[in-house]
C-alpha cells in the first residue's frame, strides 16, 4: 500500500493513538432506548475485549443489539438511546464513553474508522463523492489532500471500481454495491487503526462480497488494524473473523476464537444459528430454522435467560436466574445447560482468547474448511 494520508499530515495534533493496533475493552456496557413504556435495554452488561490486531465478528439475528454495540464504540448512540452504564476503553484514547465535543469528533474517522449499516444511503446526495472526501480531509486537518485523493482512488481501485469516476459521481449515479464500497473507502481512508464495519457486505452479490472480505482482511493486516465486523451472516464472520461474539437479546451469549465457536458451538443459540444455514449439497431438510422469533425491547425478559423461550434445553433455573458467562477453555458461554466449564474467570478465558485458535493463518484455514463443509 502506498504512503497513507496520516504520513503526510503536518498540521495535525500528535496522534495519541500511536501507530500500533489498539486494544479495546468493553466493560459492563448497557444501552437503553426511551420508549412509551419507559427506558428499555437494547444492550445489557456486555463485557467484550478486542485484542490488538485481531478481527472480531459480532453475529446475531436482527434486533439483538449489534448495531447499538457498534455505535457505542464511537460513543455515537443517538437519542432516544443513551449509554446507561459501562465503559469502552480504547488504547490511546481512554474511555470513549466520557469523550465529548471536539475530542469525540476527532476520534471518529481519524482514530476509529466506521461504516454504518445504512452506508448505501449515507452519502450527501448533492455532492460528488470526491468533494465529500475533501470535506472529510479538511475537517480532520489533513494537510496533503492530494495524497488523500490518491489513497481513496487506490482503495476504490482495489475494490474493483474506477476510482476517478467514482470520486466524480454523486450518490444517485452509483449502485447500492458501489455505495457500500465507497463507505468502506471512507472508513479506511483516514488510516484509523480501529475500524468498525456494520454489515459491510449486505448490498453485494456473492462474488463482490468475497472480494471485499479479502480486501478487508488484506488492509487489516497491511496496516495493523483492530477491526470489528458486525453482521447477521455467519458466512461473513467465518471468512474474515479471528474471534466471534454471538449476541442475543442484548447479551453476548458465547464468545471465543471463530474456529471453536463455529466448529463446536456450545450455546444452544449458536447451534441453532449454524443449523439454520441452508446447505447446497446433502439433504435440504437438514437446515432447521430456529423456531420462534427474537425478542423485541418490550419482550426481553427482565429475569432469567434471555434465550429461554426458544431454547430446547430450558429448565426451571433458566426462568429465574440469568446464566453467568463461564469459561470453557478460550471461550465464554452464558448457558445453565452447558456443562464442563473450566471454572476460570473471564480474565482467564480472555487471556488466551486473543490468539489461541484465533486463527492466524491456521485458524482461518480451518474455519474456511468448516465453511466448505457447509456448502
Ligand atoms: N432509535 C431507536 N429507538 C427505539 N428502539 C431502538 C432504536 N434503535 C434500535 N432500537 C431497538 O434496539 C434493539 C437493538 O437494535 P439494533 O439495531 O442494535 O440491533 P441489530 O442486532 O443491529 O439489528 P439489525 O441487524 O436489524 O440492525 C432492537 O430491539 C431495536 O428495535
Amino acid at each position: 500500500m502506498p504512503s497513507t494520508p496520516s504520513d503526510t499530515r503536518a498540521d495535525n495534533p500528535p496522534d495519541t493513538l500511536g501507530r500500533g493496533a489498539p486494544g479495546v475493552r468493553i466493560s459492563g456496557l448497557s444501552v437503553v432506548y426511551r420508549t412509551p413504556a419507559g427506558e428499555l435495554p437494547a444492550v445489557r452488561g456486555i463485557d467484550l475485549e478486542l485484542p490488538p490486531g485481531t478481527i472480531t465478528g459480532v453475529v446475531g439475528e436482527s434486533g439483538s443489539g449489534k448495531s447499538t454495540l457498534a455505535l457505542s464504540l464511537l460513543n455515537a448512540v443517538q437519542p432516544p438511546g443513551r449509554i446507561s452504564a459501562g465503559s469502552v476503553e480504547i488504547d490511546g484514547l481512554g474511555d470513549v464513553v466520557t469523550l465529548r465535543g471536539e475530542e469525540l469528533r476527532r476520534a471518529r474517522g481519524r482514530h476509529v474508522g466506521y461504516v454504518f449499516q445504512a452506508a448505501q444511503n449515507s452519502l450527501n446526495p448533492l455532492k460528488p463523492v470526491g468533494k465529500q472526501l475533501l470535506d472529510l480531509g479538511r475537517s480532520h486537518g489533513v494537510a496533503d489532500l492530494r495524497g488523500l485523493v490518491r489513497e481513496a482512488r487506490d482503495l476504490l481501485g482495489r475494490m474493483g471500481l474506477d476510482g476517478a469516476r467514482v470520486l466524480d459521481s454523486r450518490q444517485h449515479e452509483l449502485s447500492g454495491g458501489m455505495r457500500q464500497r465507497v463507505g468502506i473507502m471512507f472508513a479506511l481512508v483516514l488510516n484509523a487503526h480501529l475500524v468498525v464495519l456494520d454489515e459491510p457486505t449486505t448490498a453485494l452479490d456473492m462474488i463482490t462480497q468475497a472480494t471485499i472480505l479479502r480486501i478487508i482482511r488484506e488492509v487489516h493486516e497491511e496496516r495493523g488494524l483492530t477491526t470489528l465486523v458486525i453482521t447477521h451472516d455467519l458466512g461473513v464472520v467465518a471468512e474474515v473473523a479471528d474471534r466471534l461474539a454471538v449476541m442475543y437479546g442484548g447479551r453476548v451469549v458465547e464468545q471465543g476464537p471463530t474456529r471453536q465457536v463455529l466448529g463446536e458451538p456450545l450455546h444452544p443459540y449458536t447451534r441453532g444459528l449454524i443449523q439454520a444455514i441452508p446447505r447446497l449439497v446433502g439433504d435440504i431438510g437438514e437446515a432447521r430454522a430456529l423456531p420462534g422469533r427474537p425478542p423485541t425491547l418490550a419482550t426481553i425478559p427482565a429475569a432469567g435467560c434471555v434465550f429461554r423461550e426458544r431454547c430446547p434445553l430450558r429448565t426451571d433455573v433458566c426462568v429465574t436466574q440469568e446464566p453467568p458467562e463461564v469459561a470453557h477453555g478460550a471461550r465464554l458461554v452464558a448457558c445453565h445447560a452447558v456443562e464442563g466449564g473450566t471454572g476460570e474467570d473471564r480474565a482467564g478465558a480472555g487471556n488466551h482468547g486473543g490468539q489461541d485458535g484465533a486463527g492466524e493463518p491456521e485458524g482461518r484455514a480451518v474455519t474456511a474448511g468448516a465453511r466448505e463443509e457447509q456448502v
